[in-house]
């Protein structure tokens, strides 16, 4: 059997705030940051955690489509921002939905989350699971530096998510998942500082979300390029592309030498919202009509980022 997305969702906290509100707040403005990143608002929690936003995805997933609970083998959720160590967001989804019969845990892969996770749950659709979640929820407003205007203008919090469904017809047709821990220190966030009384070693990593925005910028027009050359084919009809920075989407567009409109964007009212952009976008388009589920319509699925991870899927609707 194979895999098939059949419903989407999304949620977003009800605060959008945006660049003319951020640049009453730090050294910023609105024409800095749509010229550079193409982002004019973002939404910020104001008494959500992740495990929140997510679990408003799942019961949207169970009431769009009419699936029960108990029917889920398994929840799967892809976050680098999740409420605890443990218990995984993905527990948190399962407790609060009664999903009793699915097994449950989270995927950290930063922004690729979405991708590395919609292609595990694939494979376990393949293997003989029935029907699984895979859903992205991030509060990064939580691990932002906000006194940094580098990054926390940048960002923003959201959820959505798919389900996947076991299907006679083939709907993922290739995908490369990579990753270069070598370059990890490219983008850090999180870090939990050791304060034992035995602990002797010090570490200047601090929670806050870092980056060094160049190198993440120049990974992504190289490393970033390739991967989707090696998986795109010629009657691809879109493609969706985590949504970090807009200059980015359209130099790539011009290195693959793809039609700009090919690309669907979304962050200019979600900003980066890491592992949630892509199936925010992916909800925003089958809701607007732009996507339709079942229509065989080809698109690939592009999540890059923290890690350094990234990874493209190559699919039909
Ligand atoms: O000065 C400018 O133009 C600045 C230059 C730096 N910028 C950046 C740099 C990197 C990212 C980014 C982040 C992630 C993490 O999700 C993944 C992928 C990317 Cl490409 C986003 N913006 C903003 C505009």
């Amino acid at each position: 059997q194979y895999a098939k997305i059949t419903c989407t969702s999304r949620y977003v906290p009800e605060n959008p705030v945006s660049n003319h509100q951020l640049s009453t707040m730090m050294d910023t403005s609105d024409e800095w940051i749509s010229s550079r990143t193409g982002i004019k608002s973002r939404n910020i929690v104001t008494d959500e955690n992740t495990s929140d936003l997510c679990i408003e995805v799942a019961n949207k997933l169970l009431e769009k489509s009419g699936k029960s609970a108990a029917d889920l083998d398994f929840i799967l959720v892809a976050t680098m921002t999740p409420d605890y160590g443990t218990p995984s967001v993905a527990c948190q989804v399962q407790g609060s939905i009664s999903a009793t019969q699915a097994f449950a845990f989270d995927i950290s892969a930063a922004c690729s989350g979405f991708v590395y996770a919609l292609s595990m749950g694939e494979k376990l659709i393949r293997t003989g699971k029935k029907l699984g979640m895979v859903i992205g929820g991030e509060t990064l407003s939580k691990v932002l530096d906000w006194n940094d205007r580098s990054t926390a203008v940048l960002f923003g919090d959201g959820a959505a998510g798919v389900l996947l469904e076991a299907s006679t017809e083939e709907h993922f047709l290739n995908e490369k998942l990579q990753a270069d821990g070598q370059r990890a220190n490219s983008l850090t966030s999180g870090y939990l500082k050791n304060k034992s009384p035995f602990y002797t070693g010090s570490s200047e990593t601090s929670v806050h979300l870092q980056m060094t925005g160049r190198d993440i910028y120049d990974f992504s027009l190289s490393d970033v390029t390739n991967n989707i050359r090696e998986i795109i084919e010629e009657d691809v009809d879109f493609l969706l592309l985590h949504q970090a920075n807009k200059r980015i989407i359209e130099k790539i567009s011009k290195k693959l030498k793809v039609p700009r409109e090919k690309f669907l964007t979304n962050m200019e009212y979600n900003g980066n919202t890491s592992a949630a952009s892509i199936p925010l976008l992916l909800d925003e388009s089958v809701e607007s009509g732009v996507l339709q589920l079942g229509s065989k319509q080809k698109i690939v699925l592009t999540g890059y980022g923290g890690g350094l991870t990234w990874g493209s899927i190559l699919l039909t609707l």
